[in-house]
């Protein structure tokens, strides 16, 4: 017996009193409020409720159910009774007794799957479709919940499927229940594969082999942002991701490629030249040259003539109050004459200065005024855009322009990971610049390209050593080195000359070199030699000291990693007893998992919001917070002030913040601090790169403190970053090669880039099987020496971690027989 207090019809969850007959908790009373998610439970179901109980703010304690099985009418009699009740409308004990004299104990499942079990029994047409429909909506839906709850899927997740596939759910679960892992957010293989041992599937069942394929190159493209693998790496990651299933034996490499074959054919992956891509990857790189040469094809109407060109250059050199160097100006005539240009350099070379004078000359030989007021019909003709917030706000101080992210430009939210698969805005403007270029991925420039018409000039900016996108790909390195459009690299530093030693420093580290005065203290910058435990306590107290000359704000510790003593989250522990200790006055806490959020506390916003107007990146303080026991609607809420906005999260959004007195490295990226602290000790072991910390470095606006192990900076400086796995830049050469036509030809407005790559790329698709069989049945293109030499000087051992498995084995019409046979031969 039960009391429905409250039921959420969009996610089932539910509050429920219930009597109790038997409990396995420590409890005196009769009753207990149980809260989760629930079927269409009624008032008289005996339900069996798994979970603990829990201590709520207001209404004490409470048993918080994590699943639940509802005991189905076991006997005829009571499902007899069951469907005698008068949500069936039209049915009493005599027809409900009929009904289970032909249909037996499993009446029910029989009339979901087959309605027309229901024939001969005289029921009117109505009645009939009335009880099919309620049983569907209603035990149906029951029947899923429970057989979700069987598998132990906790009721979250289970209302997240439900909601996926309805009534079908369970239907499409027996066919595959990998399609869960790609269908529904928070379940990955391992879950699947529980699933699928609960329905006898079998180790290596195609849609297992398929899933813990596709699981692989999840992990090469997000974890290591790679574009494209290798058999040789791909077939070892399946067979791990394969074992990680304990409910079953590994499948041999000769069941894994057959599946990889048959991904080829149905074109799910693409195979060229030994390489292998998932489809949408191959496309996008695709889309990307095409759509880029297309713009950097286009008429521009930038025909002036140098004369006027230069003047234009002069006079705005002038109202700037600067001489550019002659790589300046030559960058800025060309991005004022090219459809498409790239700026890159190291800190202080002068990007930004050569932005502003492009502003200002661009506005000069196009007659454009610059005053935003000017356009309240029409969209302003400059649209400057960065990846992330603070990147943003920091190139609209720098220009006094209008600038936003570049989610906000493609009017993209960064929620739905479908959106960078579905066309997007149109960007309306003459000339787009882009700065933090490095930090931009592969799919989020496809969106961009696809949104710009030829006829609008694109300027890139960004420093092409700097980490690479947190997302697959490194398209600012590859657009680059592909050499195939006009770019211009700085070099020249120009801030030195306000004296600084950091700005020489990261280019020192830059190129390899440890400077010699490295470990020695500057104006600017200094070194705290200290073994990897004393990290955390000797960068609290150079916390505390700087705190009392600087805004708590202004300073950011950074490392490269979450975990370990040195690690970012151990880090802000230590710091925020620091900085905002618990104290009588300020005791007042919301904690989310293992973090106790106060007023106060300074926080990273961790996705982009555009709704609320905060972005990735960007740094604020918790102004206000109300735990749920003193909020009137007992909801945890507490608010942030973002330079520009304050916005107001409930435990829902929890996970879209963290403390920020330290961040990972990775999410400065696009941020400047006044002052930096830099922790590094060999426990941050491979993450140890040149570009990482040169990446740290360059954050620095004025003073950059270094705390940990010289040998740990050395080893750093020694280890350059790893090329990702890319072929951005050879697909822009295959472009350039075949010219305007060809350019034209490649990007058929239906996007089948795949096909739509022949011309350059002969049997792309037909060379796909042959490829993972290990031969080529596509002539390798002889690529310009450049790129090549780069691809082979980064190229993995083709059979790294392939002990006891032979290049043979990936030959057509190989069995394990064969095998045997070449081994003994
Ligand atoms: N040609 C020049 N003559 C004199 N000063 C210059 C020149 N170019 C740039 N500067 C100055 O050098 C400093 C750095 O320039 P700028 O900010 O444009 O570099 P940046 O490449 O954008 O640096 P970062 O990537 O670190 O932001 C600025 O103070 C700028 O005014």
């Amino acid at each position: 017996m039960m009391s429905i207090f409250f039921q959420n019809p969009t996610n089932y969850y539910k509050i429920i009193l219930l009597h109790i007959e038997k409990i396995s908790v420590p409890w005196s009373d009769s009753e207990i409020v149980v809260t989760g998610t629930f079927g269409a439970v009624k008032e008289d179901d005996t339900l069996i409720c798994y979970g603990h109980l829990v201590n709520h703010p207001k209404y004490g304690r409470q048993f918080a159910a994590e699943r639940y099985e509802q005991p189905a009418p076991s006997t005829e009699a009571g499902l007899v009774a069951y469907l005698a009740e008068k949500q069936f409308k039209g049915i009493g004990p005599k027809t409900a007794q009929r009904i289970v004299d032909r249909l037996g104990e499993n009446a029910i499942t029989k009339i979901i799957q087959d309605p027309t079990a229901l024939t001969g029994l005289g029921l009117p047409n109505q009645v009939q479709t009335d009880l099919v429909s309620t049983l569907k909506q209603t035990y149906g839906m029951e029947r899923v919940m429970l057989q979700l709850n069987a598998w132990h899927i906790p009721s979250r997740l289970a209302s997240a499927i439900y909601q996926k596939y309805q009534g079908e759910t369970l239907t499409k679960l027996a066919e595959d229940p990998y399609r869960l892992v790609s269908d529904v957010t928070g379940i990955g293989f391992r879950r699947a594969d529980e699933i699928a041992a609960a329905q006898d599937f079998t180790a290596a069942d195609p849609h297992r082999v398929r899933s813990a394929i596709r699981a692989a190159f999840d992990r090469l493209n997000n974890a290591d942002g790679a574009v494209y693998t290798d058999v040789a790496t791909l077939l070892p990651l399946t067979q791990h991701v394969l074992s990680e299933g304990v409910l079953f034996p590994v499948p041999d490499v000769a069941a894994i490629t057959a599946v990889l074959k048959a991904m080829v054919q149905d074109k799910t992956i693409v195979s060229e030249h030994q390489r292998l891509y998932l489809t949408p990857y191959y496309e996008a790189e695709w889309q990307i040259a095409s759509g880029l040469t297309k713009l950097a094809q286009a008429d521009i109407h930038a025909d002036w003539g140098m004369k006027k060109v230069a003047a234009a250059v002069t006079q705005v050199a002038k109202n700037i109050g600067v001489t550019y160097d002659t790589s300046q100006s030559a960058a800025l005539t060309t991005a004022l004459t090219q459809p498409v240009f790239l700026l890159t350099g190291g800190p202080g070379t002068g990007k930004t200065t050569v932005i502003r004078g492009l502003i200002g000359a661009y506005a000069q030989l196009h007659h454009v005024s610059l005053d935003p007021a000017d356009y309240t019909d029409t969209p302003f003709p400059i649209q400057l855009a960065a990846p992330t917030g603070r990147a943003a706000k920091r190139m609209s101080e720098l220009t006094g322009l209008p600038a936003g992210t570049i989610h906000r430009l493609l009017g993209l939210t960064g929620r739905d990971p479908g959106e960078m698969f579905t066309p997007p805005s149109p960007v309306s403007a003459q000339l787009v610049i882009i700065d933090e270029m490095s930090m931009v991925d592969m799919f989020l420039f496809r969106q961009l390209i696809k949104a710009l018409t030829p006829g609008t000039q694109l300027v890139l900016v960004g420093d092409k050593d700097q980490l690479p996108s947190v997302g697959p790909g490194q398209v600012f390195a590859d657009l680059l080195s592909s050499q195939t459009l006009p770019a211009a690299f700085l070099t020249k530093i120009h801030r030195q000359a306000a004296g600084s030693s950091i700005v020489q420093m990261a280019h020192d580290v830059n190129d390899g070199l440890v400077p010699p005065d490295l470990f020695t203290n500057h104006a600017d910058r200094s070194f705290f030699r200290v073994a990897a435990e004393q990290v955390p306590n000797v960068v609290g107290q150079i916390v505390a000291k700087a705190a009392k000359k600087f805004d708590p704000l202004d300073i950011q510790v950074l490392a490269p990693m979450y975990r370990g003593p040195a690690g970012v989250t151990h880090l802000n522990d230590v710091l925020q007893d620091v900085l905002n200790p618990a104290t009588p006055e300020n005791s007042k806490e919301i904690v989310v998992g293992t973090t106790h959020y106060r007023i106060g506390d300074k926080v990273l916003q961790l996705v982009n919001d555009p709704e609320h107007n905060v972005f990735n990146g960007e740094i604020g303080k918790i102004t206000s917070l109300t735990p749920a026991k003193q909020d009137p609607k007992h909801q945890d809420k507490l608010t942030v002030a973002y330079d520009e906005t304050e916005v107001t999260y409930d435990r829902s959004d929890f996970n879209n913040i963290t403390r920020a007195y330290c961040t990972t490295i990775h999410k400065a990226q696009g941020s400047e601090f006044p002052l930096v602290i830099l922790p590094v000790v060999h426990e941050y072991g491979r993450m140890l790169e040149r570009n990482l910390l040169y990446t740290a470095i360059t954050r620095t606006e004025k003073l950059l403190i270094l705390v940990g192990e010289e040998s740990a900076v050395t080893a750093a400086i020694d280890r350059p970053g790893a090329r990702r796995a890319t072929t951005l830049d050879q697909r822009l050469l295959a472009q350039a090669h075949n010219g305007a036509g060809q350019a034209t030809a490649a990007q058929p407005a239906s996007d089948q880039a795949v096909q739509s790559a022949s011309p350059a790329e002969p049997a792309d698709q037909s060379a796909s099987s042959a490829a993972v069989a290990g031969t080529s049945a596509a002539p390798e293109r002889p690529a310009p020496p450049l790129t090549y030499a780069m691809i082979l000087q980064h190229r993995i051992d083709p059979m790294i971690g392939m002990t006891g498995v032979t290049p043979a084995q990936f030959m057509p019409g190989h069995t394990p027989t064969e095998q045997a046979q070449e081994e003994e031969g």
